[in-house]
C-alpha cells in the first residue's frame, strides 16, 4: 500500500480535484489519500476568526465566501445529482456548526487557542468530505479519532504509541481507497481538537505511512519536485531527481517549502521512500527521497541551495569569554527560556565571541535577555553589550556528497568574492552536508544566482548585459546578439541576457531580459529618463550577478562610470576609447580594479576595431616577449579618405562618405584632428608597458587648428575651403607615385603621429579602403615584425570585436 497526500492547491479547484480523482483511481494497490483544506481556506478561517474576535461584523462576509467556495466546488466535481445534494447537506451541516462558532467568538469577543484549533479543523473536515465523494469507492475517515497528541512546551506533540496503535486498528482491514483529512488530531487527555501545525497534512501522511508500513509516501503538490534553488529567483534552477533524507531535511529546514520538515523523520526511521510529485504535471518524474546516497557521474556535488530571508545576527562578545566554561550554556539557556529559536551558530576558536542567527522579530528580545543575563560581566568590563545586526539573509548549500570532498568551501567563498559579496558569518557542521553563511539581504538574489551558476551544470550559463549606446556600433551589436543568441544557447550553453539598454536620454532596464526584436521602440516608449549617473545607480541597485557593462558610446561621462561599476563587480567592455586613453593613473586604476575584483575590463576594439591587436600584444608580453616598436595606420576614417579622394571626390565629400560608411567618430573632428589616432597609440603604448600620456605624443597634423574651432556645423561648412589645396597635393603625390598615410609610431615608449607620403615600396602603400595595419617589432619578432592588417573601422566589424570581448568573459568554447 502507499500513502498519497494532496496539498491545498491540489484540492483547490474543480479541475485540480478532478486530476486528483484521475491519479488515485489509476492506482491498483490500496491507497490512503490525505487531503489538506481547499487552497487558501486555512488562512481565511484564521483571518475570519480574528475579525470575529475583534467584534468586526465583516467576518460574516468572509464566512459567506468560505461557504460559497465549498458549494461551488461541490457543484463542479460531483456529477451525480443525488450524491451532490447529499454532500451539499452534509457540508452545510458542518458550515452551520462553523457559523455558530464564529457567532460565539463575535459575541464574546474572545478567541481561545482551543476555539481557534476547532475552527481551523473545519478546513480539512470539509475538503475530505467532498473529495471522498469524488473518488470512486473512497471511504472517509476522521483523523481526530486516531492521530493523538499530548501537550509539551505549549505544543501539541504526537502521542506515537497511542497513535500507531489506533491507526493499525482503524485501517484493518485496509479499504481500497481510504480518504483522510490531514493536519487535524485530538488530545489524548481531553479528546479536544488539536492539530499538527501549519503544513501538518504532510506529517499526517508520514505518520500513517510509517504506522502501516507503506511502500511509498507520495507528496502531491504544485511543483515538479525539489528544485536546485528557488525558480522565482533563478531561472535556470531545475528539479533534483534524487535526494537523501538528510539532504531533503536540510533543504526544507532551510526555506525550501516543498514539504513540512517533520514529515521526514517518521518515514526516515522505517526507510520508506518519499516521492514529490506534481498534481498538475502527473507524468513528471518528480524527486525521489530515500536513504541511499547515489553519487552520479557528471552531476553537481551539491544538491540544492536554499535560503532564509529573515535573518538577524546576534553577537555576544568580550575578552572575558575566553576560556570561561559555561558562557555558551548561559547564552542558549537564556534564549530557550525566552522561546527564541536559533537557526545558525558560529563561534571563533579564539572563544571571544559567539554569533548566532535568529528571526528579525526575535532580535530585540534576544538582545535584552542576554544583556540582562550578562549584566554583571558587562558592568565589570569583561563582556560587551550584545549586538544585533538586522536585515540579513542566510544561505545554505546542501549535499551529502560534499562529505570529504575538498574544495567546496573554497569554491563557494571564491564565487561570493568574485560577485563582490561579503560573508558576515558562516557555519558548517562536521556532518559536512550543509555550509551556511549570512550576508546582507540586498545581496541575496545575486548570491543565489552566482552560486547556482558556479555549482550546477545548468542547461546554460547567463551573462547579463547592460548596453550603453545603440547607435552605429551598439545597434549592430544588439542585432548580432539577437541573431546569434539561439546558436550560442544551443551549442555553447550561453545565454546573453540584455538587461539594460540606454542612449543619451533614456534607459530601459529589465532583470528578466529585453526583447531584442523591438528594443528601439521599447526604449523610446517605455524607457525612463536617464543620464550616466542615473544609469550607474540603477545598475548598482539591480545588483545582478555575472553582469557586464558594454559601452558603445563616445561619452567621457559614461567612461567615468567604470570605476563605480567595477567596484560593484560589474565587468566592462568598452568600444569607447575615453577610459583607456584617459590619464595613465586612471587607466592603471581601472585595470588594477578589474584584476583585484576578478572581473574584466576589455577594450580590444579601441584600436583597429575588430582586429586582434591588443589581445595579440598581451599574449606576446605574457609569454615573456618585449614590445620594442610599433608602426601603424590606425585610422579607418583617414585611410578611407586618402583612398577615396580623387579628381571627382573632393576632400570634404570624402569625409562625409567616411561618416556615412560608419567609420568616423560620432564627431568626425576627432578623426580629422588626429586625436583618435593619438589616443589609439597611447593605448597601445600603455598595453606595451610604457606609461604614456596623450600630451607626450609628438604630432604632425595636416588640417590647421582653426577648422576645429567652433561648432560641428561650422566645421562642415568651413572644411570645404581645404578641398582645392588637398586636390593640388593629391595630384602632386599621384605624379610622384606616392600615397598619403596617417602613420602612428612608438619606439621604446616615444610616440609620434603624422601624415606621411609613402611610395609603392612601403608596406603601407597598398592599404585599401578603411583598412588598418600594424607592424609589431619585439625581441622575438625583430628582423621581420609581426603584421596585423584588415578592416580597421565599421559598424559590423567593431560590433563583432565587442561581441568577442563579451564572449571571452563567458569563457565558453
Ligand atoms: N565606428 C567604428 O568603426 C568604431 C567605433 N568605435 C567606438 O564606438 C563608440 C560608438 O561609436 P558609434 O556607434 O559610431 O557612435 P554613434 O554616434 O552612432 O552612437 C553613439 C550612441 O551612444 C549614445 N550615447 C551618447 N551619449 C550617451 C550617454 N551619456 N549615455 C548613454 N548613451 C549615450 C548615443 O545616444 P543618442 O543617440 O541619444 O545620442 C548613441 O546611441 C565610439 O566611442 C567609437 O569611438 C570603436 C571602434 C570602431
Ligand atoms: N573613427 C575610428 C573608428 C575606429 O576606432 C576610425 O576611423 O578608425
Amino acid at each position: 500500500m502507499k500513502v498519497l497526500k494532496f496539498g491545498g492547491t491540489s484540492v483547490g479547484s474543480v479541475n485540480s480535484i478532478l486530476s486528483v480523482k484521475k491519479i488515485v483511481e489509476a492506482i491498483e494497490e490500496p491507497v490512503i489519500v490525505v487531503v489538506s483544506a481547499l487552497g487558501g481556506i486555512t488562512d481565511k478561517l484564521l483571518a475570519t476568526s480574528t475579525m470575529a474576535s475583534k467584534g468586526d461584523l465583516a467576518y460574516e462576509k468572509e464566512l459567506s465566501e468560505i461557504i460559497a467556495r465549498h458549494l461551488d466546488v461541490i457543484e463542479g466535481v460531483i456529477e451525480d445529482k443525488e450524491v451532490r445534494i447529499d454532500v451539499q447537506k452534509k457540508v452545510m451541516a458542518l458550515l452551520d456548526e462553523l457559523s455558530n462558532i464564529f457567532k460565539g467568538v463575535y459575541l464574546i469577543n474572545d478567541l481561545s487557542a482551543k476555539t481557534s484549533d476547532t475552527i481551523v479543523s473545519y478546513g480539512e473536515r470539509l475538503s475530505s468530505l467532498i473529495v471522498s465523494n469524488v473518488i470512486k469507492d473512497a471511504k472517509l475517515f476522521d483523523s481526530r479519532k486516531y492521530i493523538k497528541t499530548v501537550k509539551q512546551f505549549n505544543k501539541h506533540i504526537v502521542d506515537f504509541d497511542l497513535t500507531n496503535k489506533l491507526i493499525k486498528e482503524t485501517f484493518s482491514p485496509l479499504p481500497k481507497v481510504s480518504l483522510v483529512p490531514g493536519f487535524i488530531s485530538s488530545s489524548t487527555e481531553t479528546g479536544e481538537v488539536t492539530n499538527l501545525g501549519r503544513g501538518g497534512s504532510d506529517y499526517t501522511a508520514s505518520i500513517l505511512a510509517t504506522a502501516l508500513d507503506a511502500n511509498t509516501l507520495e507528496i502531491w503538490t504544485d511543483v515538479d519536485g525539489f528544485m536546485t534553488a528557488d525558480p522565482r529567483v533563478i531561472s535556470s534552477a531545475y528539479v533534483i531527481d534524487r535526494l537523501t533524507f538528510t539532504e531533503a531535511m536540510e533543504l526544507c529546514n532551510f526555506g525550501a517549502k516543498v514539504i513540512y520538515p517533520p514529515t521526514i523523520y517518521p518515514v526516515y526511521h522505517k526507510n520508506i521512500p518519499i516521492r514529490i510529485l506534481n498534481t498538475f504535471n502527473p507524468t513528471a518524474p518528480g524527486t525521489y527521497i530515500s536513504k541511499e546516497r547515489v553519487k552520479e557521474e557528471g552531476k553537481a556535488i551539491i544538491k540544492g541551495i536554499s535560503s532564509i530571508n529573515d535573518t538577524c545576527l546576534i553577537t555576544v562578545q568580550g575578552l572575558g569569554m575566553v576560556g570561561v566554561i559555561g558562557v555558551n550554556y548561559r547564552i542558549f539557556k537564556t534564549l530557550a527560556k525566552n522561546g527564541i529559536s536559533v537557526f545558525m551558530v558560529s563561534q571563533a576558536s579564539s572563544e571571544n565571541n559567539t554569533t548566532f542567527a535568529v528571526r528579525n522579530a526575535d532580535a530585540d528580545l534576544a538582545v535584552q535577555v542576554l544583556n540582562d543575563e550578562f549584566a554583571l560581566e558587562r558592568a565589570q568590563g569583561d563582556m560587551n553589550d550584545t549586538v544585533a545586526e538586522k536585515d540579513l539573509a542566510t544561505v545554505a548549500i546542501v549535499g551529502e556528497n560534499m562529505k570529504r570532498t575538498p574544495g567546496i568551501a573554497g569554491k563557494l567563498f571564491g564565487t561570493l568574492g568574485r560577485a563582490g559579496i561579503s560573508v558576515i558569518a558562516c557555519a558548517q557542521g562536521a556532518s559536512e552536508t550543509n555550509i551556511s553563511f549570512v550576508i546582507k539581504h540586498k545581496y541575496l538574489r545575486k548570491a543565489l544566482n552566482s552560486i547556482h551558476d558556479s555549482f550546477f551544470l545548468s542547461e546554460y550559463k547567463v551573462l547579463n548585459l547592460f548596453i550603453a549606446g545603440v547607435g552605429t556600433v551598439g545597434g549592430n551589436l544588439l542585432e548580432q546578439i539577437r541573431i546569434q543568441q539561439p546558436k550560442l544557447m544551443r551549442q555553447n550553453g550561453l545565454k546573453l541576457n540584455v538587461v539594460g539598454i540606454s542612449n543619451s536620454k533614456k534607459a530601459l532596464l529589465c532583470r528578466e531580459g529585453i526583447n531584442l526584436d523591438n528594443y528601439l521602440e521599447e526604449l523610446k516608449e517605455n524607457g525612463e529618463e536617464s543620464n550616466p549617473e542615473h544609469l550607474c545607480e540603477e545598475i548598482v541597485k539591480m545588483n545582478i550577478f555575472n553582469s557586464v557593462f558594454v559601452d558603445c558610446t563616445a561619452s567621457p561621462d559614461v567612461a567615468a562610470l567604470y570605476e563605480t561599476l567595477m567596484n560593484n563587480n560589474v565587468s566592462v567592455v568598452a568600444a569607447n576609447k575615453e577610459a583607456a586613453s584617459s590619464s595613465y593613473d586612471n587607466y592603471t586604476k581601472l585595470k588594477e580594479t578589474a584584476r583585484h575584483r576578478d572581473i574584466k575590463f576589455l577594450f580590444e576594439t579601441n584600436v583597429g576595431a575588430g582586429l586582434p591587436i591588443i589581445n595579440t600584444m598581451n599574449d606576446l608580453i605574457n609569454s615573456g616577449d618585449h614590445i620594442l616598436k610599433l608602426e601603424a595606420v590606425l585610422s579607418g576614417t583617414l585611410n578611407y579618405i586618402f583612398n577615396t579622394i580623387s579628381a571627382d571626390i573632393p576632400f570634404s565629400e570624402a569625409i562625409h562618405m567616411a561618416k556615412e560608411a560608419g567609420y568616423a567618430e560620432p564627431d568626425p573632428r576627432i578623426d580629422l584632428s588626429g586625436k583618435d589616432v593619438i589616443r589609439k597609440l597611447v593605448i597601445l603604448a600603455r598595453e606595451a608597458g610604457y606609461p604614456v600620456e596623450q600630451a607626450d605624443v609628438k604630432r604632425n597634423l595636416f588640417i590647421p587648428e582653426k577648422y576645429f574651432e567652433g561648432s560641428l556645423e561650422d566645421f562642415w561648412k568651413n572644411i570645404k575651403d581645404t578641398d582645392a589645396g588637398f586636390e593640388e597635393k593629391r595630384q602632386l603625390l599621384e605624379a610622384e607615385g606616392k600615397r598619403f598615410r596617417f602613420v602612428a609610431k612608438m619606439e621604446n615608449g616615444a610616440c609620434e603621429v603624422g601624415l606621411q607620403a609613402v611610395d609603392s615600396h612601403h608596406p603601407f602603400y597598398e592599404l585599401e579602403g578603411s583598412n588598418n595595419i600594424i607592424m609589431i617589432s619585439t625581441e622575438r619578432y625583430h628582423e621581420y615584425p609581426m603584421i596585423i592588417k584588415g578592416y580597421g573601422a565599421g559598424a559590423d566589424v567593431t560590433a563583432a570585436g565587442v561581441f568577442a570581448d563579451i564572449i571571452s568573459i563567458a569563457n565558453i568554447r
